[in-house]
């Protein structure tokens, strides 16, 4: 075996294990090592003198660019090749025994076929380059609801950025050493700096390779990841590991990993309640998470940006942490005027990718400012003036920050046992049909709502922005099973909770009027559709008067709803809030075409949820007449 754990690089990183590794990290860190062929292996600590030494190694090899630090403290950027800039759905596998394990959502390849495959790509795949060994804990180090991984990467950038998002170190690698289960994800950009003939040749800024792969593999719980350097697609404690992998876990232990925002929510009078919502890629939960309350006495605070992990507690309610130590977040349209918070959060110590560069050496994109910089460096590297026509910043541009820097971050964000749900929230990007808000009537007719869910596409994985697509729970891309058997299980979990269930309701800020422009002004003003949900969850008389009928669910009684203040015409609120019985009965046969695609596993809730809401329309179009 070629020698390894030898040379201290980079610049004397540790190339001895904090402490005795488990021997079976160890010991599949020796086989990877094999396979793989890099020149060093270094057992990362999560220490700050390693993070100074990685820094420095990306800044001496031109992958990274230190920002002006009168502005941005620690902070830098980075510019990915122009074909990995986003997650690419179309290389992500469930690769499951069974093919109708994983479903017809998911891409699927037997895991033997699949390991072999990615054991070709994968040797040698190191050559040259450092292979970092990164233990990290998602959710706080031995939590209730946590749980431990280990993660094998050739990219300092994706160890820098596990820092930031997952809590790396000594501590999780003394958990595994303990024995607790762990999860193995294994990365490469694979882009081997020495070919097979031993010659050395130079490195690029953002090494990847044009054959990507994010595979899975639920029942031994490992990742392969190869070929991206991508977020999405790399720092594996996030989709691959807290969505994809835990998600079939929580199936297996009774709980739920979910695509979910996380806030405290607390009213005038100091009532609390703690809301989880789901929204797809690029539509708003980060916002949402960071909400400065327009309406006087509201105030939101953040527990969590993307991801929840949900699980019924010794009272019997549903309490939830966020397994995430930092956002990665959508830069383009986040400003001083539209998210206020991650403008404070992201003062320092932040990696921008595909950012725009200002000629002071800060970093720009589209919608940080109401006028753009008369001139930048832009995400490729490019002259840029305002009027080229393209964007100064990649759509999908990210920040990648420690959650403690966010100055609404709520004082127990990293509590052990997580905090107890009053409410789900389902969303998406519809600019037309669905209304701003509504209720759902009971937990099966949320698990019908979240269900159903479409929205239009955003840059945030390949392919074409703004087509409607069926987007269940908003996990389309991250479940890590068969989707049918993902609502029977939602169906169940609903059951256990019983009385104790938090209420569940949809949510769409993105409806347009004829004009094309958005109805709602979104933003710090949503927190009017919160108190509305807030005042609900109340239970009280008021809470009854509040909201009425309607064939999709409960909205809000006339009033009911805060608009004062916004300008909003009265035939504005009406569309906001229109239900086309038509349109409707057309979106309930796709939905009808959209379950035939499970067969006969979509749980029987379902189809009687379908059938409720076609007789509920029906019997609107009929009063309409
Ligand atoms: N019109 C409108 N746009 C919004 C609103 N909230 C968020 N956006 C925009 O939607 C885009 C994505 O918002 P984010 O909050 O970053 O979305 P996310 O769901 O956290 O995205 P991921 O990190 O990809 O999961 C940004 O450009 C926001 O400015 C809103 O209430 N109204
Ligand atoms: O995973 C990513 O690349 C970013 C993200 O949060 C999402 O796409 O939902
Ligand atoms: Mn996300």
């Amino acid at each position: 075996m070629t020698i390894l754990e030898s040379r201290p690089t980079p610049s004397g990183a540790r190339a001895e294990a904090p402490s005795a590794p488990a021997s079976d990290v160890r010991a599949w860190v020796d086989q990877v090592a094999a396979l793989t062929q890099p020149d060093a292996v270094v057992w990362c600590d999560g220490s700050d003198r390693e993070r100074h030494e990685l820094t420095q190694v990306l800044l001496d090899e031109g992958k990274l660019i230190r920002l002006n630090g009168e502005y941005r403290p620690g902070s830098y950027l980075a510019r990915s090749d122009p074909d990995d800039v986003a997650r690419v759905e179309s290389r992500t596998f469930i690769c499951s025994q069974d093919r109708d394990d994983a479903g017809p959502t998911n891409n699927w390849v037997d895991p033997a076929e699949m390991k072999a495959e990615l054991t070709d790509r994968f040797a040698g795949s190191m050559r040259g380059r450092t292979l970092y060994v990164v233990p990290f804990s998602m959710g706080p180090v031995g939590g209730r609801l946590s749980k431990l991984g280990v993660q094998l990467t050739d990219s300092a950038y994706v160890v820098l950025s596990m820092y930031i998002m997952t809590r790396v170190g000594a501590a999780p690698l003394e958990l595994i050493e303990a024995g607790e289960p762990w999860v193995k994800a294994l990365h490469s950009v694979g882009a081997p700096l020495i070919d097979e003939a031993g010659i050395r040749h130079p490195d690029v800024e953002w090494p990847c390779n044009p054959d990507k792969y994010i595979a899975h593999f639920p029942e031994t719980r490992e990742i392969w990841s190869f070929g991206s350097g991508y977020g999405g697609n790399a720092l594996l404690g996030k989709k691959s590991f807290a969505l994809r992998i835990a998600s079939v876990i929580a199936r297996d232990e009774g709980w739920l990993a979910e695509h979910m925002l996380l806030i405290k929510l607390t009213s005038p009078v100091g009532r609390t309640f703690h809301l989880a919502a789901a929204f797809p890629s690029a539509c708003g939960k980060t916002n949402l998470a960071m909400l400065r309350s327009t309406l006087p006495g509201w105030k939101v605070e953040t527990l969590g940006d993307d991801i929840a992990w949900l699980r019924q507690g010794e009272d019997g309610r549903l309490w939830a942490i966020n397994p995430e130590n930092g956002f990665f977040g959508v830069a383009p349209g986040t400003g001083e005027s539209t998210n206020p918070n991650a403008i404070e959060t992201i003062w320092g110590n932040t990696i921008f990718t595909n950012a725009a560069l200002t000629d002071d050496g800060d970093v720009w994109w589209e919608g940080m400012t109401d006028t753009a910089p008369l001139h930048l460096t832009d995400w490729q590297g490019a002259d840029w003036t305002p009027g080229l026509g393209r964007p100064a910043a990649h759509p999908n541009a990210r920040f990648t920050v420690p959650a403690a820097q966010c100055p609404s971050i709520a004082d127990d964000w990293e509590a052990h046992d997580g905090v107890p749900i009053d409410a789900i929230i389902f969303g998406g990007r519809r600019a037309t049909n669905v209304p701003l808000v509504l209720e759902a009537r009971d937990w099966e007719h949320g698990v019908f709502l979240g269900a159903t869910i479409a929205s239009e596409q955003t840059a945030a994985a390949e392919g074409a922005v703004g087509a409607l697509r069926r987007d269940p729970f908003a996990m389309l891309p991250f479940c890590g099973y068969n989707m049918a058997d993902y609502w029977a299980h939602w169906v169940s979990v609903g059951e256990r909770l019983g009385d104790k269930a938090p209420k569940i309701f949809q949510v769409n800020w993105f409806r347009k009027g004829a004009d094309g422009r958005y109805l709602w002004p979104g933003f710090g003003d949503n927190i009017r559709v919160l108190e509305w949900i807030a005042a609900r969850l109340e239970g009280t008389d008021a809470s009854a008067e509040a909201a009425v009928d309607g064939p999709l669910g409960v909205v809000p009684a006339e009033g009911a709803l805060d608009v004062s203040g916004l300008g909003l015409t009265e035939t504005d609120l009406d569309e906001l809030f229109a239900v086309d019985p038509t349109a409707w009965q057309a979106e309930a046969d796709l939905t009808e075409e959209f379950f035939a695609g499970f067969g006969d596993r979509v749980p029987a809730e379902l189809q009687t949820q379908l059938a409720e809401l076609r007789a509920r329309l029906a019997a609107a179009a009929g009063t309409a007449e």
